[in-house]
């Protein structure tokens, strides 16, 4: 809780990169943010690093295993309703082929094509980041 009452959330996500590209997930009908794109990951439960979180998260989400090789800093975001905290690390695929068990949909897109989906907003500036790291410009 923060103090002014609204819940405060500790989520990690992975930028995946492979061939150059980096992959972004689709959030489904049936999720909080219907639609949005979003780099995949999730809540840190209790006792859970966060390395370990994004591990457990992207297994159960895609159905792969990952190495994490780097990592950008968090950034803190207010929603209406909850503000986040997002731990964004940088990842290659180990082992596996991707399925969908929560997204609608996937895509794997150069660095200086990210700018044109319709991000969660928490998400912008983990990828004004990471394109500057690129050496891609964002407005
Ligand atoms: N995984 C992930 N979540 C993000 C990102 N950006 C962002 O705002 N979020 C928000 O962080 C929360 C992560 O929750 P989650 O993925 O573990 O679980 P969820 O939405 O299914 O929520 P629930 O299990 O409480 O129903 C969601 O509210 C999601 O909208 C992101 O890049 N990746």
């Amino acid at each position: 809780m923060t103090a002014t009452g609204i819940k405060h959330i500790q989520v990690t996500c992975a930028i995946i990169e492979r061939d150059g590209l980096v992959l972004a997930a689709q959030r489904s009908a049936i999720m909080a943010m219907p639609y949005k794109w979003e780099l995949p990951g999730g809540k840190i439960d209790p006792g859970e690093s966060a390395e370990q979180c994004l591990r457990r998260e992207i297994f159960e989400e895609l159905g792969i295993r990952i190495v994490i090789d780097g990592r950008l800093p968090a950034v803190t975001h207010d929603y209406p309703t909850f503000r986040i905290t997002l731990h964004p690390f940088m990842a290659c695929i180990e082992t596996g082929e991707i399925v969908l068990h929560e997204h609608a949909a996937m895509i794997w897109l150069p660095p200086e094509k990210l700018p044109t989906l319709d991000w969660a907003e928490a998400d912008l500036p983990v990828i004004r980041t990471y394109l500057a790291q690129c050496g891609v410009a964002m407005r």
